[in-house]
């Protein structure tokens, strides 16, 4: 089954010009993509289309095989959740209450949210702390964690949502290296459909079963790491002399201007 697919799909911002064209991509359950390309190449705004806060211009989105407009907002939330960027402002919730908050799709009434979630909720979302090593930072107030561990609070509340895909916009920003490589493997491990623009080709060459690279708002590239991400693509891409040499296990990339 097809968990998310893209069919000819633009966007831009109301009056200006498109800022993504004619994209189009099914990812199968399951599947690992990464997204990369340069800055400003359209990544998280792509991302916005598939996490349903962008409609899109032109094309259709389907999430589990049905237009993701056509389905409410806490629908969608039960199907996929996203790891973004922009973090919560209510720096006073602590690590828990905004773990918790990722139950918040699954219950009745949207008015339920802060309360203290009782049986199985409390279940998840203490299951969610455990695997993202918060249980010594719950009852901290959110405001006082270090950016590396706000993010693992904010892939914990993605967890407790229980969704068939995860979305994530540079889940490795502000993770040290330890935890940057523990995500990943966690999200590998996760057996979920899992798309995250990442940066970091290295990262994107071992984590993704499937690398998309943008350029300009366009598919450049779209396969296995071993071919989206060759030499010719990553100068296109980025605008620089690529080297990728593949002596080793893992591909190791050189640029130079
Ligand atoms: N709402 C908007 N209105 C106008 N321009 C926008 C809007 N959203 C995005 N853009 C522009 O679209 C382009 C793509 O932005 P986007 O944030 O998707 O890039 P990106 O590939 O994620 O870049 P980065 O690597 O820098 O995070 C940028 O030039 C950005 O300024």
């Amino acid at each position: 089954m097809t968990a998310v697919e893209l069919c000819d799909v633009s966007w831009g911002p109301k009056g200006g010009p498109d800022i993504l064209s004619d994209i189009s991509f099914a990812v199968p359950q399951g599947q690992i993509m990464a997204i990369c390309g340069a800055n400003g190449a359209g990544k998280s705004t792509l991302l916005r289309l598939i996490y349903r806060h962008h409609a899109p211009r032109r094309g259709t989105v389907r999430l589990m095989g049905r237009d993701i407009w056509r389905i409410s907002a806490p629908e969608a939330a039960r199907s996929l959740a996203a790891v973004l960027q922009e973090q919560p402002t209510d720096f006073a919730l602590t690590a828990r209450q905004i773990v918790a908050l990722g139950r918040l799709p699954h219950r009745r009434g949207w008015g339920a949210g802060l309360s203290t979630p009782g049986g199985e909720d409390a279940a998840i979302i203490d299951a969610a702390i455990l695997r993202m090593d918060l249980t010594a930072l719950a009852d901290r107030p959110f405001g006082t964690l270090s950016g590396g561990e706000r993010q693992r609070v904010m892939v914990a509340r993605a967890l407790t949502q229980q969704p068939r895909v995860i979305v994530l916009d540079e889940p490795t920003n502000h993770l040290d290296i330890r935890h940057q490589l523990e995500l990943l493997a966690l999200l590998k491990g996760l057996e979920l459909t899992v798309i995250a623009t990442l940066h970091d080709l290295t990262l994107a060459a071992e984590f993704a079963e499937r690398v998309l690279v943008l350029r300009d708002g366009r598919v450049l590239a779209d396969g296995p790491p071993e071919t989206a991400l060759s030499e010719a693509t990553l100068a296109s891409a980025f605008q620089v002399r690529a080297h990728i040499d593949r002596s080793g296990d893992t591909p190791r990339f050189s640029f130079h201007l």
